[in-house]
């Protein structure tokens, strides 16, 4: 994960402030990724392995996992505490790589990659929320959704249109400019989702997104969701331990173990 260090995050704000000096880019950076056709995978994921090392012995969490997510899809991993869903979830996002099998994200090889070439990918096409919203607590909603943009290299003349969308999308057209701490846990998360979006990722992975908020905020995120897959034709795949919102899923992968079980 070292790319993902502060000094790369430094590295790649700077080239960012460069770039979005300069309207004439593309609004993406070339990754070598196409545009998702409706009927095709965007992730496959295939005999997948995963151990660590923990005190001289091998930690086997996942143990052959194989998946396809298609465009415009609700997909969520359910599983105990501990059955591997983070380690696959980062492995999706190309965070990390298996020991074992096979990992294409629109085509492109995340197991065999190396960091600069999956941070790339990530970064232009991967939206990422996690339970406790990582927003930045001095920055207003506005601003923190505008970071966004800037660490993806969009150009600046997009920031206002795109930021504004955004958080009217997620329902925040009145809060645009409150700190995270003038707002509910479920705005927080609201406006973690509209920074997760900006910069109109292909995939958005979500790891126990409504885990700290009640069950009426928990269903607002999910209505959000439905939404946004249907509006900027993304595909969610998030985890959960909650089964009370599972039937919002298009598809459910129960996780056991390590390896997925059909119910
Ligand atoms: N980097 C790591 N080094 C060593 N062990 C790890 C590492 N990452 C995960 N593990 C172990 O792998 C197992 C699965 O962890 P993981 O976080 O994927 O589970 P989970 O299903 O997401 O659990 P939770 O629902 O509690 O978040 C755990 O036993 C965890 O301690």
């Amino acid at each position: 994960m070292t790319a993902d260090g502060p000094e790369a995050l430094r590295e790649s704000a700077a080239a960012a402030e460069a770039h979005a000096r300069d309207d004439s880019q593309p609004y993406y950076v070339p990754t070598g990724v196409g545009e998702p056709v409706a009927s095709e995978p965007i992730l496959t994921v295939s005999r997948v392995e995963r151990s660590f090392q923990v005190g001289g012995q091998q930690l086997h969490v996942l143990k052959g996992i194989d998946m396809e997510l298609l465009p415009n899809r609700l997909v969520m991993l359910r599983g105990r505490s501990g059955s591997g869903k983070t380690t696959l979830l980062n492995m999706i996002g190309g965070l990390d790589q298996p020991n074992k099998g096979e990992i294409y994200f629109m085509g492109n090889p995340f197991h065999e990659w190396n960091d600069d070439k999956r941070t790339e990918v990530r970064r232009k096409r991967i939206g990422f929320i996690f339970q406790s919203f990582a927003l930045m607590p001095l920055l207003s909603a506005w601003e923190n959704v505008e970071l966004s943009l800037r660490m993806a290299g969009v150009p600046r003349s997009q920031w206002k249109p795109r930021v504004q969308h955004c958080l009217e999308l997620v329902g925040l057209g009145k809060r645009m400019h409150h700190r995270p701490f003038e707002l509910s846990g479920g705005e927080q998360q609201r406006v973690a989702i509209a920074k997760a979006i900006a910069h109109r990722p292909t995939l958005l992975l979500a790891d126990e997104p409504t885990a700290e908020l009640d069950s009426q905020m928990g269903a607002q995120v999910m209505a959000v969701f439905r939404d946004i897959i249907r509006t900027e034709q993304v595909t969610i795949c998030m985890t959960t331990h909650d089964p009370t919102i599972l039937e919002v899923a298009d598809h459910v992968y129960q996780m056991v173990d390590g390896k997925f079980i059909h119910t």
